[in-house]
């Protein structure tokens, strides 16, 4: 796969303030990547230097070949971003919006503005005043203009806050099928695990200010998931401390938890289980995104944070 982002020892301070150091980070081409961290990690800097808004102290980064302390305008031509403050204005229409940005932009396409329009199920609204949009609307509209000029990488900063579970689906899956239909590279920073899991390739976590880990999801449960837990609804009675050599006890409901080396042990224990007894579904209970986590940062703190027996 080809490299489209490469940081290499990158830090950046405010002041006094050392908000990142020693980041080392590569982003794939076609990749969706989320960017994960608690409030204040400096994700939201990282991505401003990623776009050359402001200037590293150290290190370097290379986005499509380009510096972007040197080739700013370079990059954001490639680029589309969406941050808290989407830069529309209220009292134009979604679709005057647009156009208007279009303009700005130099998109030569006449149409694009209604293709967006259309791709993001606001043609029903168009000519509705911004101002008058709901949150998930103006979410679309944001993400629409950051689409105009169709950037190769796109930078979402918190793209759902403030949306309901529908809305948050639906951004997401937007992003999806726009990656999916384009190859577009898309980096996004968010705080709803469960959501971001769903969508990305892969995962970056920073932590203390660097990035403490990057890898897909299978390669990060390999790393931080010792002992996979998984929850068992079936007719089998632990009446012991262990099943095959895999420790189990009762869980909630008709459920048993069973305790596995990995996810490979799975085959095995369901094979023992159907000799004698009926299964009717196998949770995994500490693999998932946020799990993940919490062992980073755990791990990452100098923490080390107990597998959840449950
Ligand atoms: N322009 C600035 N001047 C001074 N300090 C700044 C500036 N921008 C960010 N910081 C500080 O850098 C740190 C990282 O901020 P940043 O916004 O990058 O974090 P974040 O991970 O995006 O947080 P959140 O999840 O809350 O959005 C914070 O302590 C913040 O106060």
């Amino acid at each position: 796969m080809e490299t489209l982002i490469e940081v290499k020892g990158l830090a950046k301070s405010f002041g006094k303030q050392l908000v990142l150091k020693n980041v080392n980070f590569r982003v794939n081409t076609g990749e969706i990547i989320g960017l994960l961290g608690p409030n204040g990690a400096g994700k939201t800097t990282f991505i401003r230097l990623l776009n050359g808004v402001i200037k590293p102290d150290a290190g370097t980064i290379l986005v499509n070949g380009m510096d972007p302390a040197i080739d700013g305008d370079g990059i954001r031509k490639i680029s589309g971003i969406v941050t808290e403050s989407a830069g529309l204005y209220h009292q134009l229409s979604g679709k005057e919006n647009l156009e208007f940005f279009a303009d700005l932009y130099g998109v030569k396409e006449k149409d694009r503005a209604e293709e967006l329009l259309r791709l993001f199920d606001l043609e029903a609204h168009q000519h509705k005043q911004v101002g008058k949009y709901s949150t998930g609307m103006r979410k679309r509209l944001a993400l629409a203009k950051a689409l105009l000029h169709k950037p190769e990488i796109l930078f979402l900063d918190e793209p759902t806050n403030g949306l309901d579970p529908d809305g948050v689906e639906q951004v997401l899956s937007y992003l999806k099928k726009y990656n999916e239909e384009t190859g577009t590279t898309i980096i996004i920073c968010s705080h709803v695990l469960h959501q971001l899991e769903k969508i990305c390739d892969s995962f970056a976590f920073i932590e203390q200010g660097t990035i403490a880990e990057q890898g897909t999801l299978e390669e990060l449960e390999d790393k931080y998931v010792g002992v996979l837990t998984v929850n068992v609804s079936t007719t089998f009675q632990p009446l012991h401390e262990t099943f095959l050599g895999f420790p189990c006890r009762p869980a909630s409901g008709s459920m048993v938890a069973f305790d596995l080396p990995s996810k490979h042990a799975v085959p095995e224990l369901l094979q023992g289980l159907l000799k004698t007894d009926a299964v009717f579904s196998v949770i995994p209970a500490n693999n998932d995104l946020q799990s993940i986590y919490f062992q980073v940062r755990g791990k990452a703190n100098g923490i080390i944070h107990q597998q959840s027996a449950h």
